[in-house]
């Protein structure tokens, strides 16, 4: 069969050819690693907190007493060590290259970790980024991560379908926040997982809300968000809403995300846990 007109789905498929199945586009694990699962953590768009989610999701679990890793592949707005507070750079061995590790002992891989001066830009072409994320997979050293989660640039460009089609992914997560077309970018995001064939953990909501220090009432600065009945439409769980929080933003910019005391991640805890 002509290879534009394969659909790679060889179990509907009589014709023989000279492929078996899908091309495989997976790149090996460093011989030294040990993931177990592997999380993507994605968004329609910049801005809504994805890094932070990530980096919550991380903590969260790390405080089950779960080994935890994050993969920044966010590479051209790399926010993942200055959230932790690293800024030594990375070191490597004749083996690899030896993730940094957060104060609470989460192992963290960035772009922002193998450059002196962070605010120089990273002015790279999609392929040479979608390179360097898969660097980050095979040469990095996950001696043991009982989850790595991969905090995946906005969209659903270069960088996310090669990370989908190079690592072993067990699942993503959807952040979104109350101002966004939330349908369109769960259904997006769920053609892509479809298509890549990787399973929808669930959607979290970002900046949801505010609560007044004064009387504790929610104020929803943003309106209503749709993200929980987005959710239930299209039958994937909703893993709970995460206020704006000064509390918060101050922690992320003084580098000490691991300190802020999280409820909010609990049900997204839980399912990740599930997958064990
Ligand atoms: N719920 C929140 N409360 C307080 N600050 C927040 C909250 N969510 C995000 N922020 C702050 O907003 C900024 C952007 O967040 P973040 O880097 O996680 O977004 P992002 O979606 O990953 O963006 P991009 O994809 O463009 O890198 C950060 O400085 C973060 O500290």
């Amino acid at each position: 069969m002509a290879e534009e007109n394969c659909s790679y789905d060889c179990s509907s498929c009589e014709q023989k050819c000279d492929h078996e199945g899908a091309p495989d586009f997976s790149v090996p694990a460093n011989p030294l690693s040990n993931v177990g699962k592997v999380v993507g953590v994605v968004s329609g768009k910049g801005g809504v907190g994805k890094s932070l989610v990530t980096a919550l999701l991380a903590c969260a679990m790390q405080r089950k007493g779960r080994q935890c890793g994050i993969l920044d592949a966010d590479v051209t707005g790399p926010s993942i060590p200055r959230m932790f507070g690293i800024d030594s750079l990375v070191t490597s061995n004749a083996s690899g290259i030896i993730p940094a590790h957060s104060k609470r002992g989460i192992d963290v891989m960035s772009v922002n970790l193998l450059v002196e001066d962070k605010s120089t830009p990273v002015i790279w072409r999609g392929p040479a980024i979608a390179s360097v994320v898969k660097q980050f997979w095979s040469d990095v050293i996950w001696s043991y991560e009982d989850f790595l989660f991969v905090d995946m640039p906005p969209g659903t460009g270069d960088v996310p379908l090669t990370v989908f089609q190079s690592l072993p992914v067990d699942g993503i997560v959807i952040v979104t926040s109350p101002q966004e077309l939330v349908s369109m970018i769960v259904e997006k995001a769920m053609r892509m997982a479809k298509e890549m064939n990787v399973p929808i953990l669930g959607i979290i909501e970002n900046m949801s809300y505010v609560q007044c220090p004064e009387c504790g009432k929610k104020i929803k600065l943003f309106g209503e968000g749709h993200a929980e009945e987005t959710a239930k439409r299209y039958g994937i769980d909703f893993l709970g809403e995460i206020p704006l929080s000064p509390e918060l933003a101050r922690l992320c910019d003084a580098g000490n995300i691991e300190y802020f005391s999280d409820p909010f991640t609990d049900k997204a805890a839980a399912k990740l846990e599930s997958l064990k």
